[in-house]
């Protein structure tokens, strides 16, 4: 980590955070401009800060209005930012007038940082002017010269060449050469519009090799701000400390990613609309079905599959979640130990749609990549899995966690880890697993007493001593966690069915028991 500066103020054992300053225009639909400058590095984990240029009224249709933010203003929050806030690379976009260029030129040379990116931004897609021909000159005799790297889509790079429009990949590598001549220590001339091409191509020119760099060309009309978003993730690489080759790569490879994730999603009705930096929108806006906040009480009936067993009767991972819920399981994990990673992402998409057609949640025992992969609503970890504070910054705040603990103070970490409950057992002897301690109905009880969270006891529990584990009748004990009980049987439905009717009734022996006490 770098640490600058030699002030008596700044506090060593903290982090520098890599930072971009972004000078650039808003766009009021939020695909380009300011703000895929500001998602772009928020996606690649860089602190970004602002300087706005111009305001624009603008739409998937095209810019309906312009306003240019004055000089001194301009200045004014230049200022504010280079002079206090570490900045590591300045990226450019919209610059519309000769006085802001100059005014950025003269800001840079008295607060200097480690690198300067320019988007040479000059006409949108939609064919709107963002910044007009004056500004040529400036840009070739002031600005270009102190860029690390300047990024010209093909009809900046004939415009600030002066050229015809670039057409071919032989023609992209020329341009790249004579721009390099203005002073800039790599050009990356993008072919996002090259006609007739199946790949996007982009050449990267460093002053002795051309570089030609390919993704697939992805299907879609979602590609408002990519010049931004890829100048700007070359600019949080550079921050981060990357050479200006590998920020290159991993930006073109994070557009690229970004653009396959959101081909399918709809904003606007104009002709090309923006995409997804953060590859969330679709998790939550798709799933229609999606569960709302953890509800305790869904732990009453816990349902934990079994391969094994599974394969014991014979039937499939999906049928025996089905069977379950329809007994009335209200939580459903799938615990399934020797399935091959492919196959059990399938099965976990068959389960998560039965079970959202149920309103029961779904979760994924230790898998995490999993539970990401198939949507589930959360995870179960043991105390040697994937510890729940990582579950937790890993799936995010919404999901559901679990940890398996035996003792209060696992308990007690569990809360402070952010976990929603705790299976506590096993409380019987059970097969399902190895070398288990068995905790007892004692050592149940101790841990509901303790735990803040809600809890579901687990192992070797049934219908002939479900009613006694609900009796201990601590209020933090939603219910309990079956498996073999449920299917290590010939009829899960049936059994699943009993157990509840079981669990219903011991639920009222010890609400009544309460209302005397
Ligand atoms: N359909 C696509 N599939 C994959 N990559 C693409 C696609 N379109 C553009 N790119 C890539 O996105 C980056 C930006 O390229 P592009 O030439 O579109 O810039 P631009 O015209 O400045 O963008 P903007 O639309 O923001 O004005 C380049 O790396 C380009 O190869
Ligand atoms: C504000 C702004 N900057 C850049 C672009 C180029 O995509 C745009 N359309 N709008
Ligand atoms: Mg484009």
């Amino acid at each position: 980590m770098q640490v600058r500066g030699a002030s008596t103020a700044v506090d060593c054992s903290k982090m520098k955070i890599p930072h971009v300053l972004t000078i650039a225009g808003s766009d009021s639909g939020a695909g380009a401009g300011i703000q895929a400058d500001l998602k772009a590095c928020a996606a690649r984990g860089v602190y970004c800060s602002t300087v706005i240029t111009a305001v624009t009224a603008q739409n998937t249709v095209g810019v309906q209005g312009v306003n240019i933010v004055s000089e001194d203003f301009v200045a004014e929050q230049l200022t504010s930012v280079l002079s206090d806030m570490q900045v590591d690379v300045v990226k450019t976009g919209m610059l519309p007038s000769v006085g802001i260029v100059k005014i950025l030129c003269q800001k840079i040379r008295e607060f200097p940082v480690r690198a300067l990116v320019v988007d040479p931004v000059m006409v949108s897609t939609s064919g709107d002017v963002l910044a007009g021909a004056s500004i040529l000159p400036v840009f070739r005799e002031e600005l270009l010269p102190m860029a690390e790297i300047i990024t010209p889509n093909l009809k900046e790079a004939s415009a600030l060449l002066g050229c015809a429009h670039l057409e071919t990949v032989a023609d992209m590598r020329s341009a790249a050469k004579s721009l390099h001549a203005f002073g800039p220590r790599n050009v990356l001339v993008k072919g996002g519009d090259l006609p007739d091409s199946s790949d996007a191509i982009d050449i990267l020119f460093d002053g002795d090799n051309f570089y030609e760099l390919r993704s697939p060309r992805v299907k879609t009309h979602n590609t408002h701000g990519t010049g931004c978003s890829l100048a700007s993730s070359i600019a949080a690489e550079l921050a981060k400390g990357s050479s200006t080759f590998s920020a290159v790569k991993v930006a073109k490879r994070f557009v690229e990613t970004a653009l396959d994730y959101s081909k399918d999603i709809i904003i606007g009705n104009g002709p090309q609309g923006p995409f997804d930096h953060l590859l969330r929108l679709k998790s939550s806006s798709h799933d229609c079905h999606r569960l709302g906040v953890f509800n305790p009480s869904d732990l009453f009936l816990y349902a934990v599959t079994d391969a094994r067993m599974n394969k014991k009767w014979g039937r499939s991972i999906a049928d025996a979640v089905k069977a379950a819920i329809e007994g009335g399981a209200t939580i459903v994990q799938l615990r399934e130990k020797d399935v091959e990673t492919r196959d059990f992402l399938e099965s976990a998409k068959a389960c998560l749609e039965i079970c959202r057609a149920y309103g029961v949640p779904l979760l994924i025992n230790d898998r995490i990549d999993i539970a990401l992969a198939c949507g589930a609503d959360g995870v179960h970890v043991g105390q040697s899995d994937m510890p729940a504070r990582v579950a937790r910054t890993l799936l995010g705040p919404e999901k559901i966690i679990g940890v398996s603990c035996k003792t209060p103070a696992q308990a007690e970490q569990a809360w402070i880890d952010g976990a929603d409950y705790i299976g506590c057992g096993g409380v019987y002897p059970t097969n399902t697993k190895a070398n288990n301690l068995t905790v007892g109905l004692d050592g149940l009880k101790t841990v509901c007493q303790a735990s803040k969270l809600p809890i579901v006891a687990i192992g070797g529990i049934g219908p002939s001593n479900a009613r006694a584990v609900m009796e201990i009748g601590v209020p933090s004990l939603k219910g309990v966690a079956v498996v073999s009980g449920l299917f290590d049987r010939e009829c899960v439905s049936t059994e699943t069915r009993k157990l509840h009717g079981m669990l219903t009734e011991a639920r009222s022996l010890v609400n009544e028991k309460k209302r005397h006490n």
